[in-house]
Order: structure tokens, then sequence, then C-alpha cells
């Protein structure tokens, strides 16, 4: 490969108008067997947006990134980069990875290694670029084997810097991270994303989706179901909760005041799902149902719940923590809303 150098530009300018996306899916399919991990998917990511990939374990999260570096054919439709194939974009240095797997290499130091990798590229970042952005300017001598799992999480950054990529993919960068970890590689990663640079991260948490990208797409059963901001989304799970204390009353009827669209049961509890919180209070108040009465607006987990068709209803199965992880007990309704549905 030829190894001239060029000075890396400090921010790339906005995509004109005319010019090809970063990312972009057309009716992309990738099956392993019967299971249909990439359900044709339609995406484009503008150049200088970051996006979040959110969804559940085997949501398909993996294998749309896997078909985006190349690493995996589409059955069916295609991905280009900057308007070239994957292979294309990846050997000419434009898309940097961070994936799950991949182990660092011991006896060698942070800089001896972001310098090899950087060598191979045929227009690197400047090594200390890369150590800087990365936030790995003081570790620079020390040796890889001898890092802490933050600490070797921010080699991989850099690993993923130093090709000078226009495009970074990170797949969940900072599961098993701890909270100071974390708040150090997103800084890293916005130093990157400031330079006018595009980045597409996939994760299960939801709060490093709305925190930190533009843009939140959300996966279910190899589809979008959702693409929009973290606002967006929110209001897209429609409506409003209303809490109250059921205090021994029966729940029936609870369906079918005003504006209610769901009701859910958590021992004495009812949450009301309503479109129009305040004819739904004034309602339960007609019923003398006023108890411990709380209206909340969705948040942003409502809104995953509602978009992947998680089950709802008994409530004591649900999930309504901010991490979406193995072993949610949902089911899988693709349909509940339709792709870019939020937008
Ligand atoms: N190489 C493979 N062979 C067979 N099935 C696969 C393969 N890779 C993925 N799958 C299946 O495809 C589906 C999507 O998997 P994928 O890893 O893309 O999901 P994910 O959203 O990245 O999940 P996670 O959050 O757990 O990493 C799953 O049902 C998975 O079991």
């Amino acid at each position: 490969m030829t190894q001239t150098t060029r000075t890396a530009p400090a921010t790339r300018a906005a995509q004109p108008p005319h010019e090809e996306p970063a990312i972009r899916f057309r009716h992309a399919a990738k099956s392993f067997g019967a299971v249909r991990a990439v359900a044709g998917i339609d995406l484009d990511v503008r150049r200088g947006e970051t996006v979040a990939l959110l969804g559940r374990n085997g949501a398909g999260k993996s294998t749309a990134i896997s078909l985006l570096l190349g690493l995996d054919e589409p059955d069916a439709g295609s991905v280009r980069l900057f308007g070239e194939s994957p292979d294309r974009a990846v050997r000419a240095g434009r898309i940097g990875a961070m994936l799950q797997e991949g182990r660092a290499v011991p006896r060698i130091t942070v800089r001896e290694l972001i310098g090899f990798v950087a060598r191979t590229y045929p227009a690197p970042m400047p090594v200390a670029e890369a150590l800087e952005l990365a936030g790995l300017t003081e570790l620079a001598g020390r040796r890889i084997d001898r890092l802490s799992g933050g600490q070797a999480q921010r080699v991989r950054f850099a690993v993923a810097l130093a090709g000078n990529p226009e495009l970074i993919v990170l797949d969940e960068p900072t599961a098993a991270l701890d909270v100071e970890a974390r708040r150090a590689f997103w800084e890293s990663m916005r130093g990157y994303a400031r330079r006018g640079n595009t980045v597409l991260f996939s994760t299960h948490y939801l709060e490093e989706a709305d925190a930190h990208a533009d843009r939140i797409v959300v996966l279910d059963a190899g589809r979008i179901v959702a693409d929009g901001t973290g606002e967006q989304l929110r209001r897209a799970a429609g409506g409003s909760l209303v809490s109250v204390d059921l205090a021994g009353r029966p729940t029936e009827g609870l369906g079918e005041l005003p504006g209610v669209v769901c009701v859910e049961v958590r021992g004495d509890r009812a949450r009301l799902r309503t479109e129009d919180p305040d004819a739904t209070v004034v309602a339960l108040a007609g019923l003398g149902a006023v108890r411990g009465i709380e209206v909340t607006a969705p948040s942003l987990d409502d809104a995953f719940l509602a978009l992947t068709g998680s089950r709802t209803g008994t409530g004591s199965h649900v999930d309504t923590g901010s991490h979406i992880g193995a072993g949610t007990d949902t089911d899988t309704h693709a349909d509940t809303l339709s792709a870019g549905s939020a937008r």
C-alpha cells in the first residue's frame, strides 16, 4: 500500500446538496438461514451527522454494521459509503470501525500500535493527533497490556481514527465501561464529530443515544421502526402517562375514559397512556379516583417500548429501565410504527 502522508483537515466541509450521503442503505437485506437479521432497510446518513442505531439484542444492529463495513454482503439491495462500495471506502481509509470483538496486542506501546496501524493507510491521521483525540497523549508510552478496560477501549478508538476516516462506525462502544470511562469516551467521539465527520454508533443505552446522537434509528427484528430525534421518538410514542392509585377500585372501564389508549395495572396502581391527559384526569376525578394521581410526559424508554412493540398490559414483565439489555421479556411487533414514522 502507498504510504504518502497528508495533513489531516481540521474540519470537513458540510455536505453540499449534490453530494452522496456518507451512508446509504437501499432495500438492504441479510438472512442467516431462516433468520432475517436485516429485513430490507433504507437509510441515508448525511455527512457530518451522528446517528445512533438503537435496538434490543438480536435486532440486527451488528449485522447492519457488518454490511456497512463490507464484512458481509447483502443478499439483496445495496450499501454505499460516500457513493462507493464499502470495500473501496474501507481500503481508502475513509471509514474507521470499532467493533465489539478485538483484543489488544501485548508488549508494544500505545504510540507504537497507532503508528503501526496508521502506516497501513494511504493518508493517515498524524499519530499525535489520533492519540490526542482519543485522550491517550499521557498514555502514549504505556504498554498495551498494562491498560485498564476503559483505556484499552480508547486505544481501540485511536486505532479506528488512525486512517483519518471521514466516517467512524462504533458497535456498542461503551459496553462494559464505567461511568467515567464512558464520559471520556463520548468526549473523544464528540471531538471527532465536531471536525465535520460522520459517526454511526450502535447502543442499547437510550440515554446515550439521546445525549450523543443527532438522530436515533430504532431497529427491531431487522427493520427500521423509527428514525428521528429523541424528541420526535418521544412524541411518536404518543401521549402522556396518567397513573393513579386504584385503592381497591375495579379496573373495568378505565380503557374507555377519554383519551386513553392503553391501560396497564401494576399492583394497586393503574397507568393510563392517554392522548388527552386533561380529559383523562377530569374523567378519573368524576369516578372519584384521584388518590396519588400523577401525570408524566412520555420518556424515551416509553417511546422505545412502544416503537418496538414490547408487550404491555399486566406490567410485571415490562422492562422500564433505560438499558435495553439481554433478557428483556418482550414480544416483537415490528409493525407497531412504520419506518420513519417519528420524523
Ligand atoms: N453469523 C450468524 N449466523 C447465524 N445467525 C446470525 C449470525 N449473525 C447474526 N445472526 C442472527 O441475526 C439476528 C440479528 O443479530 P445481530 O447480531 O445483528 O443483532 P444485534 O442487534 O447486533 O444484537 P446485540 O445487541 O445482541 O449485539 C439474531 O437473531 C442473530 O442470532
